[in-house]
C-alpha cells in the first residue's frame, strides 16, 4: 500500500473546522441521517440502493480527510433505506495512511470559578484542548497506587477566549448539558465495563474507571 506523504501525522480538526463541515454539508442535503454505515474495502456498493441518493466527494467538502486506499471511494452519500434517512462513508481512513486518534490535552485548574478570558488564552497559549477541575489529582493517586487508569471526561461548555462574546459558562449550564449526555456516559461505561475482562486478561493488572464531568 502506497503511503501517501501528505497523510503522514494528519492532525486533527479543531472544533471550529467541524462545525464548518457540519454547516457545509446541512446547508447541501435535507437529509438528516440517524444511521452511519462505514463501508469498509470494496463495500461502497453497500450504498447503491439508497433513494433519494445524494453524494459529495470528500475531497470536495471542507476539512473532510481524504481516502488514499484502492476501493474506497471517498464519497459520502446521503439516502434513504425502508424509509428511514441515512449516510454511507464510502471509504474510510485508516492508522497506516496516517491518520491517527484525536488526542487531546486535558488541563486542571483549582476552581471553583471558572477561568477568566485572560486565564483561558493562557492555557490555550499552553496547549491545552480541554479544562476541568478534577480528574488529575484522582489519576495522578490512582498513578502512585500503581493502578491503571482510564479517564472519561465530558466536555460540558466551550471556553470563552474572546474579550467580546456575551456568553459566560455557569454550572447550571455544566449541569444541564451532563443530564443530557448521562444516558450516551452510561452506554459508553457499560460497554466498557461488559468488556473489562478481555482487559484483565490480556494486562493482569487492575483498573480504575474515573468518570469526570
Ligand atoms: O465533576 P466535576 O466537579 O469535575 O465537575 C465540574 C467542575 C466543577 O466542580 C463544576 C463546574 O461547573 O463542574
Ligand atoms: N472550566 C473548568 N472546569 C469546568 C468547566 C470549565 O469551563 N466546565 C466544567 N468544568
Amino acid at each position: 500500500i502506497h503511503l501517501k506523504e501528505a497523510n503522514r501525522h494528519r492532525n486533527c480538526c479543531s472544533f471550529d473546522d467541524c462545525k464548518l463541515t457540519t454547516e457545509w454539508l446541512l446547508s447541501r442535503t435535507r437529509h438528516r441521517p440517524k444511521i452511519a454505515i462505514v463501508c469498509g474495502s470494496g463495500l461502497g456498493l453497500l450504498a447503491d440502493n439508497v433513494s433519494n441518493k445524494q453524494t459529495f466527494r470528500y475531497e470536495d467538502i471542507p476539512n473532510f480527510p481524504v481516502s488514499t486506499v484502492p476501493g474506497h471511494e471517498g464519497c459520502l452519500v446521503f439516502g434513504q433505506i425502508k424509509g428511514k434517512s441515512c449516510v454511507f462513508m464510502q471509504g474510510r481512513f485508516h492508522l497506516y495512511e496516517g491518520y491517527s486518534l484525536c488526542k487531546g490535552v486535558y488541563c486542571m485548574v483549582s476552581g471553583p470559578n471558572f477561568e477568566t478570558i485572560a486565564e483561558a488564552r493562557m492555557l490555550h497559549i499552553l496547549g491545552s484542548d480541554s479544562v476541568g477541575m478534577s480528574t488529575v489529582p484522582e489519576v495522578t493517586v490512582a498513578k502512585h497506587c500503581g493502578l491503571r487508569v482510564l479517564g472519561l471526561s465530558l466536555i460540558t461548555n466551550k471556553v470563552s477566549l474572546d474579550y467580546s462574546r456575551e456568553e459566560k459558562v455557569n454550572h447550571e449550564e455544566v449541569l444541564q448539558i451532563s443530564k443530557m449526555r448521562a444516558e450516551m456516559l452510561q452506554n459508553v461505561l457499560l460497554t466498557f465495563i461488559a468488556r473489562s475482562h478481555q482487559v484483565e486478561t490480556i494486562n493482569n493488572s487492575n483498573c480504575i474507571y474515573s468518570n469526570a464531568v
